[in-house]
């Protein structure tokens, strides 16, 4: 059989974890995909750099759209990164010209996944991104095939690893975020500019992904983002007491007739539902549709194998033959809004620094009142000499009151710095 020969452009950690695998495991691939499947041209920008692989006999490209331009190749494979600049060039210049495209690239499917979408059909083409969410967890199979004749109400997770790992290292360690994402950084876990990670766009842009096959493409711009960056040990120890996880969750929910509900935030999750279990710098895929009931599925998020293992898998799928819609329905419709989380109810968790004096609580508790917004719970840790964390737990209500109070309850002289509110996801149970 004629190889499906592949143009590689990325040769960090997933790309030469790509060609690894190619090469570890050449027999059951070429018998699971019918063919062969060999890399035969290359493109990075150290044309010198030692990578640990042997690059010989490979036709070697400086510029990847010249990689994509390649008469040579059926497919090409980008791990560059970034959701402009050289990935997407190539990504364009691929489909442009009928080749299809396998890419590990969240951002670049999460910002132009409609626009790409778009010129891979005028192609006659594909773009394929099992790597692109959750690494080697294959989210994008469960959501798009497993659950092709499903019409889900939610799906989403844990969606960054980092922010994963941080959050149960607070947990178990007790230490602050500050102290927990140096000790990250230190290691190579985190990234030295953090904030893609810890303030919730790398989830965001998975989130977006998953709720574009799922439901429709969102726009990114409409999704709302919060990291994890005001989580402090108290809060760990408050969720801890009241039986939940803090958990870095971005979940897409369709309810009839609305707007989709999206949206990446710190949230409390029963310790009992399946995802609280999710430690370390794991992530997991959940799902619920009225057929098919919640599936969740867990795994590493991130590295060489896990991420390499997801972009073969697409390989394979393109050596078979097999022709896959960008999104789910296989239809290229445009991108919407998030609905307006305003009216959502939910309970919450707030969590103030107070002044541990007399009428404290009842201060708090008026500008509760004032805004409609019932307690269900309240606990007190002491802080310092003098001052106390207080947690308040509330029933439902519609998050424009709790946002609301919050912004009353910051205003009162006996609050210290900003109240922290999480919502809490009871319904992962
Ligand atoms: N690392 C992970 O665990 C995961 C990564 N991903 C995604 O996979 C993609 C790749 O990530 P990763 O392997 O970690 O990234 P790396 O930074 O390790 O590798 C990037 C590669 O791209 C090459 N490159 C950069 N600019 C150019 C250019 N202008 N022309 C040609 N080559 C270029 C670099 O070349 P050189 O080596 O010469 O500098 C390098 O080989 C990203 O989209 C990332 O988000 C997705 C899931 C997990
Ligand atoms: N930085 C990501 C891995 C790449 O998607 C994480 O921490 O999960």
């Amino acid at each position: 059989m004629k190889p499906l020969r592949i143009g590689l452009a990325g040769l960090g950690t997933v790309g030469v974890g790509v060609i690894k695998l190619l090469r570890a495991h050449a027999e059951e691939l070429s018998a699971r995909g019918g063919r062969p499947v060999e890399v035969v041209a290359v493109s990075a920008r150290s044309r010198d750099r030692d990578r640990g692989i042997s690059l010989d006999g490979l036709r070697w490209h400086d510029d990847p759209v010249s990689l994509a331009q390649d008469t040579e190749i059926d497919v090409a494979v980008e791990l560059i990164g970034g959701s402009e600049g050289p990935a997407r060039l190539m990504v364009e210049a691929a489909l442009g010209r009928g080749i299809p495209v396998v890419t590990a690239n969240k951002a670049l499917v999460a910002l132009h996944g409609s626009a790409l979408a778009r010129l891979a059909a005028d192609n006659n083409t594909t773009l394929l991104f099992e790597a692109a969410v959750a690494g080697g967890i294959p989210a994008i199979k469960l959501v798009r095939e497993g659950l092709a004749a499903e019409r889900l109400d939610r799906v989403g997770g844990i969606l960054n690893g980092t922010c994963n790992y941080i959050l149960t290292e607070m947990r178990t360690s007790g230490r602050d975020f500050s102290d927990v994402l140096a000790e990250a950084q230190e290691k190579g876990y985190a990234e030295a500019e953090p904030s893609t990670d810890v303030d919730g766009w790398d989830a965001a842009h998975k989130l977006a992904i998953l709720a574009g096959i799922a439901f429709n493409p969102i726009r990114f711009e409409s999704l709302p983002v919060e990291g994890i960056r005001n989580v402090t040990a108290a809060d760990l120890r408050f969720a801890t007491e009241l039986g939940y996880r803090i958990k870095l969750l971005g979940l897409a929910r369709q309810h009839e007739g609305k707007a989709l509900e999206a949206w990446v935030r710190p949230c409390m999750v029963p310790v009992v539902a399946p995802i609280a279990g999710v430690e370390g710098v794991f992530n997991a895929v959940t799902t619920s549709g009225p057929f098919s009931g919640p599936i969740t599925i867990s795994g590493r998020g991130a590295g060489e194998g896990p991420t390499a293992s997801a972009v073969v898998a697409d390989l394979i799928d393109l050596a078979r033959g097999a022709s896959l819609p960008v999104w789910g329905v296989g239809a290229v419709s445009d991108a919407v809004e998030c609905g307006s989380l305003a009216d959502v109810e939910s309970a919450f968790y707030i969590r103030l620094d107070v002044a541990d004096r007399s009428g404290t609580m009842a201060d708090l508790t008026s500008v509760l009142r004032d805004h409609d917004v019932s307690v269900h719970f309240v606990s007190q840790h002491e802080a310092a000499s003098g001052r106390a964390y207080v947690a308040l737990v509330t029933h439902g209500v519609a998050e424009s009151a709790v946002r609301e109070a919050a912004k009353g309850l910051a205003a009162l002289p006996a609050v210290n710095g900003e109240p922290l509110v999480l919502k809490i996801e009871d319904s992962l149970r």
